[in-house]
């Protein structure tokens, strides 16, 4: 049993909307119906779990209707980590990897989430992570340190997870050691255990400001036949 956990427990002030970016409209549909299609149409993931603050509960299981996988929905935390924390508690006993993708990411390719599978049950723990193109300055106060080796460089997307007992392993070291991470290979890594990256692509880009809104929109109406 394979599950994706959807943190979506978030208010999207970067955004800067009256409602979270998640619910915001986009031909139509709301933004978190895109990406929860994606895992619907994955026969990989058997289980949606979606962490979401408890005014937006009643709108997600509205859009839940008309899909046919199994979700859950839980309590959203404080922060993204604790969002993803209470989705996995809440996960049966017999999941065997756990995913987690950012509500906000409607991008993410079949084949990036399926290599970001194949690579945890080969491995144990992995995630999405987008190689840099550019040639990478380290800067101080707007003065360049020095120019980093970009072949060493990726930028973490999701999804990332790993087996479940290397996520609850990870869940467990972060709250002995109290750290507070911005993704689930930060935990993982903390906790000694070895993240591999699957080559992630600029489209599977994190809907974090309203330019990113603006440009995910014309993707999205393009499409529409
Ligand atoms: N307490 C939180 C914070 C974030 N998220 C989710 O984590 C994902 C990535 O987080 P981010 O882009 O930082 O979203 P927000 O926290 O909503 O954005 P901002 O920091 O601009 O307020 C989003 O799908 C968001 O809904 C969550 O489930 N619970
Ligand atoms: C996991 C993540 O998507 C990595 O890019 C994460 O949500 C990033 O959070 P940020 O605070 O927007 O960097």
């Amino acid at each position: 049993m394979n599950a994706v956990i959807i943190p979506a427990g978030g208010i999207g002030s970067r955004v800067g909307e009256k409602i979270p970016k998640q619910f915001l409209e986009i031909a139509g549909k709301p933004l978190i119906t895109y990406t929860l299609s994606l895992f619907e149409n994955l026969k990989e993931i058997d289980l949606i779990v979606i962490p979401v603050l408890a005014t937006w509960e009643e709108r997600l299981k509205k859009l839940l209707e008309r899909f046919r996988k199994p979700y859950l929905i839980v309590p959203g935390g404080e922060t993204r980590q604790a969002s993803v924390a209470n989705g996995f508690f809440a996960l049966p006993g017999d999941t065997e990897i756990v995913l987690v993708h950012d509500a906000c990411r409607p991008f993410a390719s079949p084949e990036v989430i399926r290599l970001v599978i194949s690579k945890i049950r080969k491995k144990g723990a992995a995630l999405a992570a987008l190689p840099a193109r550019d040639t990478i300055k380290e800067v101080v106060e707007q003065r360049v340190l020095k120019t980093l080796p970009r072949e060493r460089i990726y930028l973490a997307h999701t999804p990332q997870g790993a087996r479940y007992s290397l996520f609850q392993k990870a869940l467990a070291t972060a709250q002995e050691k109290n750290l507070l991470a911005t993704d689930e290979a930060s935990l993982l890594e903390a906790a000694g255990i070895p993240v591999y990256v699957v080559p992630s692509t600029p489209l599977n880009f994190k809907i974090t400001t309203k330019e990113d809104f603006e440009l995910a929109k014309c993707l999205l109406t393009a499409r529409r036949p």
